[in-house]
C-alpha cells in the first residue's frame, strides 16, 4: 500500500481527476494520445546450443504513428507479436520506447508514469490488478487509498459500477473464488474507481462466455457513450471490434497496416459482399455480372459482388428478370478480410513464435 501511495505524494498530485476533467466533450476532436514514429527494440539472449548464446534484437514495435482525440474508442488487432502489448505498455509507461515521441493527456507516459496512472485505468485480461485472496471489496478500498479517492467519488463510481456490472453479490467474496468472468468485471471496476480519462483494455473479453461478453460490452458502450472515457481495446475476438469500435488499427510485424474506419476495412482488404437470393422454383445460375453465383441450394443462390460495387441496380436488375422471393446482402466476414489484408501467414494457424521470429533482426 504504502508504496503505492508514495509516488503520487512525491508528485504533489491531487487525488483523482477533477470532475471537470471528466473529459470534456467539447475537446473532442483534440489528439489526446499522440504516437509519433513509436520504437521499441529488444536485445534478447537466446540458447542456441549447450553453452552457446546468440544476442538478438526484436524490433517489436517499428516506427508507429497514430492519434486518439478524446472520447474516442479505438480497437487494435494483429496477430500474436505484432507489438499491441508493447504499445500498449509504452502508452502507460511500463515500457520505454527505443525510439519516437509519445503523449497521453499531454503527459510522457515514461518519464511522468505515475502522474499519467491517475489518468488512466488499465485491464489485462489474462492477469488481475485484484488481490488474489482478499474479498473484491477489500481490493477496492485498497485501491481508494493508493489514488486517494475522496469519499464521495468513490462511493458514487463503486455503486456505479456494481449495478452495472452486477458485482453486488461479489463484493464479499474472495477474487480467487470467482470465476473468469465475474473477476474480469470486478478488475473493470478497480480500473475505473479513480475515474481514468482512459482505459487501455487488453482482451478484456477473453475466454468469457457469452452473456459475460455482452454484459463487458455493453458496459464499455455506456462507459465511452456517458462520460466520454476514451478506450483503447486490444483484442482478438473481432466482434468486440465491431460491436464497439467505430475505429479500428491493424498492427502487424511492429507497423500500422491499417488505420481507419471498422466499415472501411472491409473494403481495405478487398472483402467481397454477398448477395442471397431466394427464387420462386430451383433456377440455373443467376446472370448478372460483375456479380457471379458461388453456391447454389435449391432455389437459393448466392451471389459474390466484388469489393466496391453498389448492390442497388443489380438487385433492380435480378428483380425485373428473375422470380424474386427475398433477398439478403451480407458483409463480408471481417476475419476472412484481416487475413487477406495480413498475408498468407496469417491464413492457416501461426507456428508458435513464427510471427515473432518474423519480426526479429540478427544482432551481427
Ligand atoms: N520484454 C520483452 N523482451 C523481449 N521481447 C519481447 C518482450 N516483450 C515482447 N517481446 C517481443 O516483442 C514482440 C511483440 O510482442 P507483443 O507482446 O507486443 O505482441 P502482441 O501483439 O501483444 O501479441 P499477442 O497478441 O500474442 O499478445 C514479440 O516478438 C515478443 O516476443
Amino acid at each position: 500500500m504504502r508504496e503505492a501511495s508514495e509516488p503520487g505524494e512525491r508528485e504533489g498530485l491531487s487525488a483523482v481527476n477533477e470532475p471537470g476533467e471528466r473529459e470534456g466533450l467539447s475537446a473532442v476532436n483534440e489528439p489526446f494520445i499522440e504516437v509519433d514514429g513509436v520504437e521499441k527494440v529488444f536485445d534478447v539472449r537466446r540458447r542456441t546450443g549447450f553453452l552457446r548464446w546468440e544476442r538478438r534484437r526484436v524490433r517489436a514495435v517499428d516506427g508507429i504513428s497514430f492519434t486518439v482525440a478524446r472520447g474516442e474508442m479505438v480497437g487494435c488487432i494483429g496477430p500474436n507479436g505484432a507489438g499491441k502489448s508493447t504499445t500498449v505498455k509504452m502508452l502507460t509507461g511500463i515500457l520505454t520506447p527505443s525510439g519516437g515521441r509519445l503523449r497521453v493527456a499531454g503527459i510522457d507516459p515514461a518519464r511522468e508514469r505515475t502522474r499519467l496512472a491517475h489518468r488512466v485505468g488499465v485491464v489485462f485480461g489474462q492477469r488481475t490488478t485484484l488481490w488474489w485472496d482478499l474479498p473484491l471489496i477489500d481490493s477496492y478500498r485498497l485501491v481508494r487509498r493508493m489514488y486517494r479517492i475522496p469519499a464521495a467519488r468513490y462511493r458514487e463510481n463503486l455503486d456505479r459500477c456494481t449495478e452495472l456490472l452486477g458485482l453486488g453479490p461479489l463484493l464479499e467474496v474472495p477474487v480467487r473464488q470467482l470465476s473468469l468472468g465475474q473477476r474480469m468485471r470486478g478488475d473493470i471496476a478497480a480500473a475505473l474507481l479513480h475515474d481514468p480519462a482512459v482505459l487501455y483494455l487488453d482482451e478484456p473479453t477473453i475466454g468469457l462466455d457469452v452473456l459475460s461478453k455482452a454484459r463487458v460490452r455493453s458496459f464499455l458502450k455506456d462507459l465511452n457513450a456517458e462520460r466520454g472515457t476514451t478506450v483503447l481495446l486490444t483484442t482478438h475476438d473481432l466482434q468486440d471490434i465491431e460491436q464497439l469500435c467505430g475505429r479500428v488499427m491493424v498492427i502487424d510485424h511492429g507497423r500500422l497496416v491499417y488505420d481507419g474506419s471498422t466499415a472501411g476495412l472491409r473494403e481495405a482488404g478487398g472483402g467481397e459482399r454477398v448477395l442471397v437470393v431466394d427464387l420462386e422454383r430451383e433456377l440455373p445460375p443467376v446472370q448478372a455480372p460483375p456479380a457471379r453465383v458461388v453456391r447454389v441450394e435449391g432455389p437459393r443462390q448466392w451471389l459474390a459482388l466484388p469489393a466496391g460495387e453498389p448492390a442497388a441496380a443489380l438487385v433492380a436488375g435480378i428483380a425485373a428478370r428473375y422470380p424474386l422471393v427475398d433477398l439478403s446482402l451480407r458483409e463480408p466476414d471481417i476475419e476472412a478480410v484481416i487475413a487477406t489484408m495480413l498475408g498468407p501467414a496469417e491464413k492457416g494457424p501461426a507456428a508458435p513464435g513464427e510471427r515473432a521470429a518474423r519480426a526479429q533482426d540478427a544482432v551481427p
